[in-house]
């Protein structure tokens, strides 16, 4: 699938993961609405990129994808801005141990709504155009990182919705693949500052980090690769794309048929 005029939605756009896929995907021809709820840093990034790509190119929307309704409303102005949505990079997310339910409300829930926004512009059985969304998991949703069970818990949850999202619109003609993307440790403001939001497992932290230090520390460029691989590829839905720094592979899963 070539990016080039394509429609696309990247939450959490404003640093880290998702600022790198937001200039892949302009780097590749594609317009690019950012959702972020750090309207300076988002604010600041725009005026970036529309120096770089153009100003009919970008879109930036302060919101904060815990708010259903605001993302809906945000939703609704890219539709009217840009004319529609192909691509929407479900990539918002914290890691935070302590403020536990607020990981699984912004990881998971507003992740699901989040997908389900996107669907309804989307969708072919809604009159939209099809395409693809990615969800960000981590390589925390196939296996566990003893120091974050909750996050552990948020991931696994969102690559499961993927997978069976992927199965239900295959199923119902949506024309919408729907992938997940895995990585490990990315060198992040998500990944420096975790050791702070360990809350009761901070004792972990050192075990973690050697870990890490073990497996090496991606940078968001060589995710936002996987990530492009994912969405232009359409023989992929309903995949998990584990990335480490030297190993990349399509998750395979037990089959029950
Ligand atoms: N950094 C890492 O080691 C890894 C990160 N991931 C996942 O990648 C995604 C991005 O993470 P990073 O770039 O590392 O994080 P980051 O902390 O560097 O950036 C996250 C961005 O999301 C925004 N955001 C947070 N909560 C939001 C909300 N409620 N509404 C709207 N925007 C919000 C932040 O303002 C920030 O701009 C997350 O889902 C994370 O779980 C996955 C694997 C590894
Ligand atoms: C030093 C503490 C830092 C806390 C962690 C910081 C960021 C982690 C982000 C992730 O998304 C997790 C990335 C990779 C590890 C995930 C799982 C390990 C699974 C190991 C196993 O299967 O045995």
């Amino acid at each position: 699938m070539a990016l080039n005029g394509q429609i696309a939605v990247v939450t959490g756009a404003a640093m880290g993961i998702g600022r790198a896929i937001t200039e892949t995907l302009l780097q590749n021809g594609a317009k690019v609405a950012l959702i972020d709820v750090d309207e300076i840093a988002g604010r600041s990034l725009l005026e970036i990129l529309e120096k770089q790509f153009g100003s009919d190119r970008v879109l930036f929307l302060s919101c904060d994808v815990e708010s259903e309704e605001k993302l809906k409303v945000a939703f609704q102005k890219i539709a009217e801005t840009f004319g529609g949505v192909d691509i929407y990079c479900n990539n918002a997310g914290i890691l935070n141990e302590i403020q536990w339910q607020k990981t699984i409300s912004i990881n998971l829930v507003s992740a699901i709504s989040g997908n389900y926004l996107a669907l309804e512009h989307m969708s072919r059985q809604n009159g939209g155009r099809g395409g693809v969304i990615v969800n960000i998991s981590s390589m925390a949703g196939i296996g566990p990182l003893p120091s974050c069970p909750v996050y552990t818990a948020s991931k696994h949850g969102l690559l499961g919705f993927t997978r069976a999202m992927a199965a239900a619109s295959r199923a119902s003609g949506y024309g919408v693949r729907v992938n997940a993307l895995c990585p490990s440790f990315v060198q992040t403001e998500l990944f420096s500052g975790g050791p702070s939001r360990l809350g009761q497992f901070a004792h972990l932290a050192d075990e973690v980090a050697q870990f890490a230090e073990k497996i090496g520390i991606l940078t968001v460029g060589e995710v936002a690769e996987a990530f492009l691989e994912l969405a232009t590829d359409e023989t992929k839905n309903g995949e998990a794309l584990l990335l480490l720094p030297k190993r990349k592979q399509y998750v395979t899963f037990p089959s029950f048929l």
